[in-house]
């Protein structure tokens, strides 16, 4: 055996940096500046496209009418059927564009928001990462839909108030004064919908998330008979949430009607003025159908996004909060590992203060854990045990301190790397979607010889193979394996291709006798091997011809190391002992 305490630092020290996340740019996506500009040139060409036939019906009705020269009928329209054939080719060109954008951006932003949503929630406890999913649905809705080329269409409408004032200063000035007036709806429903949108959603999420919770205790539920009151309660968390959107869209379908109002009203005032240019000689017929198109094409973009408002208003805000997830993210910078660092597990001035808390919940925690030896960690109810697994398994930045296993900083490592040398079997198993063999060998392509060995190990080939499809048992939540049987497999998993550390939280709590001595001679086999084993216990009796060492931890943070032959059960409840 070798274990030794390290002297407890005096002061805590800042708590490791975090890497800085890059922001979320439309360039990682593929949306760069060059990807930009041909999404422009192309709507340029597709507006000139369509504009031209402004200009066509113009000609027609002012010179070819009256000239009766088919010539230029004919040369007119060649001219322009060639526009037009430019005109869809370019429309054509930019769909395929928007769409390559949207696919490129769901794949890469869905891998990027993922990881960081499910690091986030590891962190900080917040519970299911799940409504990161929903965002990215939202924004890749939003980029398939219709809507990016209605944005992009807008560049058309200044096109076609340019056309209205090259016909006429005054027609541009009133396609221009209505084109402020959308603008300006759209900026204030936007504004004042965005309270009401976020809390309708945060209502939405948290209504659900607590349905969600309370289905996976379906018997307690059931069985305690509280099903009326918790629908009653869901129902009426889920109403406030219908409520506040029912008024945002509401208020989306008043601007819609303001806006098909002020489009109607610039097109008769531009009619208007157009009429009495004619009546006065000024202007031809050709006008007016010229200013029918004209203004089509300036009010169009805006009828469109405010048909899609919500669209629009929704993907902004589940941008701003995938941008915020990667913002906080903070996936720490890897450090090499230390090579003069002792082998095995060593703790230096490790602590633990979330905010918010009086005391530390652990404290200047040092001490060095060699191979091949095995540590308790004991302590009452809510002292920190699995607070310093989490920690050591680098799960969480410690406020103060490091754990190194083998010389790798366990919160600055490659995870990938790391989880591979490291074995964990939490209080709670949970088990993974897929079978028995996929989760044992934590993922595909595990050979079928570490997998048998590790289950071996573990006690649990036997009653694998008892089951009807044997390893490819579905062991997700759905699969109605007994408690029993996933802590087995979940032990299985903890051993697979022996692990430098094997971290066992508990793992006595609902074992028989039988399973118990399997884990036993689990544990003594990965200790011969030279793994370093940690293990929480409420039953420190139990493990004591295995344990060289005891963590004994007390209340705001106190420890204290002490030899296996000490005191098994010293924290009985006299934290007196430890001081
Ligand atoms: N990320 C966190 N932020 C804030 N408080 C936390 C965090 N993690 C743990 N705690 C708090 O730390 C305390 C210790 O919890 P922990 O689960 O480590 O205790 P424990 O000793 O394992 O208890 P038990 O023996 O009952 O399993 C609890 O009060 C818990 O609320």
């Amino acid at each position: 055996m070798s274990a030794t305490a390290l002297p407890q630092g005096a002061a805590a020290r800042p708590a490791p940096a975090m890497a800085r996340p890059a922001p979320l740019r439309l360039g990682q996506f593929g949306l760069t500046p060059f990807t930009l500009c041909a999404l422009l040139a192309l709507t340029i060409a597709q507006q000139f496209g369509f504009l031209g036939i402004v200009l066509y019906m113009k000609h027609l009705s002012d010179g070819v009418i009256e000239s009766r020269n088919l010539d230029t009928l004919a040369a007119l329209s060649l001219v322009f059927v060639g526009m037009l054939a430019v005109s869809t080719l370019a429309g054509h060109f930019r769909s395929a564009m928007l769409a390559a954008a949207a696919e490129r951006f769901g794949l890469r932003l869905k891998l990027e928001a993922m990881q960081a949503a499910v690091r986030n929630a590891v962190r900080t406890d917040a519970g299911s990462a799940l409504p990161i999913l929903r965002d990215i649905a939202t924004v890749q809705r939003f980029f398939s839909s219709r809507t990016p080329a209605a944005i992009l269409d807008l560049l058309g409408a200044v096109i076609a108030i340019l056309l209205l004032f090259y016909l006429d200063f005054w027609l541009g000035m009133i396609g221009l004064g209505g084109m402020a007036l959308s603008a300006l709806i759209g900026a204030v429903v936007l504004l004042t919908t965005r309270q009401l949108m976020l809390k309708s959603r945060s209502q939405l999420d948290a209504a659900q998330a607590e349905l969600g919770s309370q289905f996976l205790h379906p018997d307690v539920v059931r069985g305690l008979g509280l099903l009326p009151a918790t629908l009653l309660r869901w129902h009426a968390k889920y109403n406030a949430a219908l409520d506040a959107e029912d008024a945002s869209q509401h208020r989306f379908g008043t601007m819609h009607e303001l806006d098909h109002f002020i489009s109607h009203l610039v097109l008769i005032g531009a009619f208007m003025y157009g009429a009495y240019l004619v009546i006065q000689h000024e202007a031809t017929v050709g006008l007016l159908l010229a200013i029918t198109l004209a203004l089509s094409a300036a009010t169009q973009p805006f009828s469109h996004l405010f048909h899609n408002w919500a669209i629009l208003a929704q993907a902004a805000q589940a941008w701003q909060r995938l941008r915020s997830t990667m913002r906080q993210d903070g996936e720490p910078p890897v450090h090499p590992p230390e090579v003069e660092a002792a082998t095995g597990l060593v703790i230096e001035d490790l602590g633990f203060w979330p905010e918010g808390r009086p005391q530390p919940i652990l404290k200047g925690i040092g001490l060095r854990v060699a191979p091949g030896t095995m540590m308790t960690v004991q302590g009452p109810n809510g002292v920190g045990k699995s607070t310093l697994l989490r920690l050591v398994l680098g799960l969480m930045p410690p406020t103060s301190g490091r754990v190194l296993l083998d010389g790798q900083d366990s919160w600055h490592c490659d995870r990938a790397a790391f989880g591979a040398r490291i074995g964990y079997l939490p209080q709670d198993v949970q088990l993974l979607e897929g079978d028995i063999f996929r989760n044992i060998g934590r993922g595909p392509g595990a050979a079928a010889s570490d997998v048998v060995a590790a289950a071996r190990a573990a006690g649990a080939h036997d009653m694998i193979g008892r089951l009807p499809l044997g390893y490819q048992t579905p062991a997700g939540t759905a699969a109605g394996l007994s408690a029993g049987q996933r802590r087995l497999i979940g032990l299985a998993r903890a051993l697979y291709r022996d692990p430098r550390l094997l971290v066992l939280d508990e793992p006595e709590v609902g074992m028989d006798g039988q399973s118990r001595a399997v884990m036993r001679r689990a544990v003594e086999e990965a200790k011969a091997r030279g793994a370093v084993v940690l293990l929480v216990t409420h039953e420190p009796r139990t493990w004591n011809d295995l344990t060289d060492l005891r963590l004994l931890l007390g209340k705001n943070g106190q420890w204290q190391v002490r030899p296996a032959e000490q005191d098994a059960d010293i924290m009985g409840g006299s934290l007196a002992r430890v001081d």
